[in-house]
């Protein structure tokens, strides 16, 4: 997959199978299920945000046309429909796993589930990530409401709505407001009325990255200076296919490791140290891992879980107003 095959590929119209995918959803889906107001995409290790669901139907990716397989630890490759809240319940679907471009899928089958939702009717959609820290205000554990983005594949010619004008859909895509402000609001009123710690939800701008590899430490503070505070290889596509299809966009980044270390030290610092007899502070040296990533996300699923499940409650009693 080179930015070259997909700028001529008319990405956006090349896996659109939606008759299909919808046809299947519908023969297999109760109806109270097939219309789910609210969707969530489960980032790297955090698919058990969808636990909190009742009377759950899981669809495999591999029985919707369009959809790609995920094939990251921490992925699965289902959609989960089910309910939430009281009463007879909020319907939701969480999609169970993502696709990354890294993975080798094309950017036009990244965005094809996001597609998909806005054509069952989700307004609203919380998309999460496992994200690194680029801001040393932002410790692991942190969730990160996301204000803005930073996507430098964008800016360079690597961005999922190229390709024909299509009708009904806008050419040239604002992205001012791309994250709703309203939503955004709502995260924090949940996390008020969860009692969550001040310092347990923050807010800041995520970078966008295509991966697979981490961060150099110069990459890092080249983004941190550029002006994001967490670092990821998904969502930016996901949120600019959502927008274009006009659902209300809330993304929430946990932190999962530390990409910008600020006891930076040289080597020559350290000889000079050591040469002139003084203790040698060692610089640490510590290497992310995808493990450690899916570690954090373990650890920090409860509270991710009842912000999003409390979120959802907040965003469905502002759609009912
Ligand atoms: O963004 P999600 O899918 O949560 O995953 C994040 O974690 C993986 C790296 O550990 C990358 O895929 C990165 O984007
Ligand atoms: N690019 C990137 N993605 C991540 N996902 C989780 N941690 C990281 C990170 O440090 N860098």
């Amino acid at each position: 997959m080179s930015i070259i095959s997909e700028r001529t590929q008319a990405p956006s119209l090349a896996v659109e199978s939606f008759a299909g995918t919808l046809d299947v959803l519908s023969r297999i889906l109760p109806a109270r299920l097939l219309k789910p107001r609210v969707a969530i995409v489960c980032g790297s290790g955090l698919s058990t945000l969808a636990s909190s669901l009742r009377d759950v139907v899981e669809v495999p990716y591999s029985s919707l046309q369009g959809f790609g397989k995920s094939t990251v630890e921490g992925h699965r490759s289902a959609l989960a429909f089910g309910l939430t809240g009281e009463g007879d319940g909020i319907p939701v679907v969480a999609m169970l796993g993502r696709f990354h471009p890294y993975e080798g899928h094309s950017l036009s089958t990244v965005v094809y589930p996001i597609r998909v939702l806005a054509r069952l009717g989700v307004r609203d959609i919380i998309i999460t990530n496992a994200a690194g820290s680029l801001n040393p205000n932002l410790d692991v554990g942190t969730i990160v409401s996301i204000q803005d983005h930073l996507a430098l594949p964008n800016l360079t010619g690597f961005h999922p709505l190229l390709g024909p004008t299509r009708p009904n859909y806008p050419r040239f895509l604002p992205l001012s407001t791309a994250y709703s402000r309203p939503l955004r609001r709502l995260v924090f009123l949940a996390a008020h009325a969860l009692r969550l710690p001040r310092d347990a939800l923050a807010e800041g701008t995520y970078a966008w990255v295509s991966g697979p590899s981490y961060e150099t430490p110069a990459e890092g503070r080249f983004l941190s200076a550029a002006g994001a505070d967490v670092v990821g290889m998904s969502t930016v596509p996901e949120v600019l296919a959502a927008r274009e299809e006009g659902i209300n966009v809330c993304v929430l980044s946990l932190v999962t490791n530390k990409v910008v270390i600020p006891e930076y030290k040289s080597v020559r610092e350290e000889v000079q140290a050591e040469l002139a007899g003084k203790a040698i502070e060692r610089a640490p040296e510590a290497e992310v891992s995808h493990e450690e990533v899916l570690s954090v996300g373990k650890q920090k699923a409860e509270v991710m879980k009842s912000l999003v499940a409390k979120l959802i409650e907040l965003i469905a009693a502002e759609q009912e107003k």
